[in-house]
């Protein structure tokens, strides 16, 4: 890598030459394919807006927070968990496994560097990525591979809910929720019902704050474990046999079997099964934790759609009005790809790769994305493996082009605007 700097002119963007990928965002994902270049001796630079690795996981998740995957299935390749981790370590366990893989691989992302946009260039043959850090200084990376790890959770979404702006109580997004200790005996609305909404709503009544939880259309819901054996194991090896439609039909009347009729108490089936809608629409069931019971004993109160906030107040679409103190959002996040990757062919318009597994992960141009598989991270671990080898003999490959040719494999460039 060669780094040009110009202080002369403040319109002036600092331009660097990678002599390698540019990989965006230092989560799992971006992790994974940086060890695999390390292994392959292919030079790479990091970048990721946060001031530390995984920042999801370190900045975005509340406290209580477990894998709800067996440890197996979200470990970075070549290097596994720890023996004596739990089969569902913590939130903190994993991130200390994070950053000794970081450490073990010798890899040293750059911090605080946001980008802001990347493009192909034609003319060039490469890709122009353009950062800025926190301070405001700026840098223009060029390479010949574009690795983008920025996540399917990358940022917040948040609705458009008539008056929330009157509502007057504290108003929070399930990535800044931390625990329901500042909450005791506070009536909070959660919005959205998902795996952040359970396992919120059952945080809150861990701290004996009084949750209320938004169904607003239908949920999946599976005991995190079938007999002894987690869910999502059993699913995986009965997939080896059975096509997708008939583990969905297996899973639902063992779900039925354990959990009973969970429609009874609110909670709608989607038409689709769980699996399948996790493949065609993203959406991941709920592996229960705890909720569930409380839902039963109604320690968590179900209510449906929001019709509108008021002060202090929610009235419901049922035409049901609640007083709540506090709401949390946990209504999902998006991918930000679309905010700066100026690329159509091979990202859609929702920011994740038009193609589905597995073969989302190689576009054109040197363009890689990983960890859109809505497979978490075993899904990432796949794509990272690939990526890594893929750009590891193009590298080659051309590294012994320059050095036959004599070409120096560092330029120098300035770009002014
Ligand atoms: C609460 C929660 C729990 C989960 N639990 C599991 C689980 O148990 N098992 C499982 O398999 N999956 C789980 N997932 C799925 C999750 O997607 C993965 O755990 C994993 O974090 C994905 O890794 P990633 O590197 O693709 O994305 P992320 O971890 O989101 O990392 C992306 C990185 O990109 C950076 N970034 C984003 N935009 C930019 C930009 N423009 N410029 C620079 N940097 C940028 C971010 O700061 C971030 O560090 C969970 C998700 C959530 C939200
Ligand atoms: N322990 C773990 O490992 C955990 C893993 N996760 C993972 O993180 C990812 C994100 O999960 P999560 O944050 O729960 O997001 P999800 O996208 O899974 O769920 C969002 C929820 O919000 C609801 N919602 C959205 N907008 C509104 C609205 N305007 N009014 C009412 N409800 C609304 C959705 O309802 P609808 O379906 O009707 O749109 C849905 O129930 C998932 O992959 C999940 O598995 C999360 C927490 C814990
Ligand atoms: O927790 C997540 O977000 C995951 O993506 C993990 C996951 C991947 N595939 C699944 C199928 C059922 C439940 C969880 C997952």
């Amino acid at each position: 890598m060669f780094s040009f700097p110009d202080n002369s002119d403040m319109f002036t963007r600092r331009c660097v030459w990678v002599n390698g990928p540019v990989i965006v965002g230092a989560g799992p994902s971006g992790l994974a394919v940086a060890a695999g270049l390390k292994d392959g001796g292919v030079p790479f630079v990091l970048l990721d807006r946060a001031d530390c690795i995984a920042s999801l996981w370190q900045k975005r998740t509340y406290d209580r927070l477990k894998l709800h995957l067996p440890k197996q299935f979200c470990q970075l390749p070549n290097f596994p968990f720890p023996e004596h981790y739990p089969e569902y370590p913590t939130k903190k366990q994993f991130i200390d496994y994070l950053e000794s893989y970081a450490k073990h691989f010798n890899i040293k992302p750059r911090f605080n560097e946001t980008v802001e946009s990347a493009k192909y260039d034609e003319s060039g043959s490469l890709w122009r990525v353009k950062t800025v850090s926190v301070e405001g200084a700026e840098v223009e990376y060029m390479c010949q591979w574009l690795v983008v790890a920025t996540g399917e959770n990358a940022e917040r979404l948040v609705p458009e809910i008539e008056g929330l702006k009157e509502f007057g109580g504290e108003v929070i997004h399930a990535c800044d929720y931390k625990s329901g200790e500042s909450l005791r005996g506070k009536k909070v609305l959660v919005v959205g019902c998902g795996n952040s909404g359970m396992e919120i709503s059952l945080d809150l009544c861990d701290h004996d704050a009084k949750p209320s939880m938004v169904v607003r259309s239908s949920v999946h819901i599976l005991p995190r474990e079938m007999f002894g054996k987690s869910t999502f194991e059993l699913a995986m090896v009965m997939l080896r046999w059975l096509p997708l439609w008939f583990v969905d039909k297996i899973l639902l009347v063992l779900a039925w079997m354990i959990l009973g009729n969970i429609e009874k108490l609110g909670l709608k089936r989607p038409s689709v099964g769980p699996l399948e809608l996790k493949n065609t629409r993203g959406k991941t069931p709920v592996l229960d934790i705890g909720a569930l019971a409380k839902i039963r004993s109604r320690e968590i109160q179900l209510v449906p759609g929001i019709k509108r906030f008021s002060c202090g107040a929610a009235e419901f679409v049922n035409g049901e009005k609640l007083e709540f103190d506090s709401v949390v959002l946990a209504t999902g996040y998006c991918s930000n790809v679309p905010f700066w990757l100026q690329e159509i062919e091979f990202f859609s318009k929702n920011g994740f790769p038009k193609e589905p597994f597995p073969n989302g992960w190689k576009g054109k141009a040197g363009l890689y994305a990983v960890g859109f598989t809505r497979r978490g991270i075993s899904g990432a671990s796949a794509d990272a493996l690939k990526i890594a080898q893929d750009i590891s003999n193009a590298w080659k490959e051309c590294d012994m082009k320059k050095r036959k040719l004599n070409v120096p494999t560092h330029r120098r460039c300035i770009s002014t605007f």
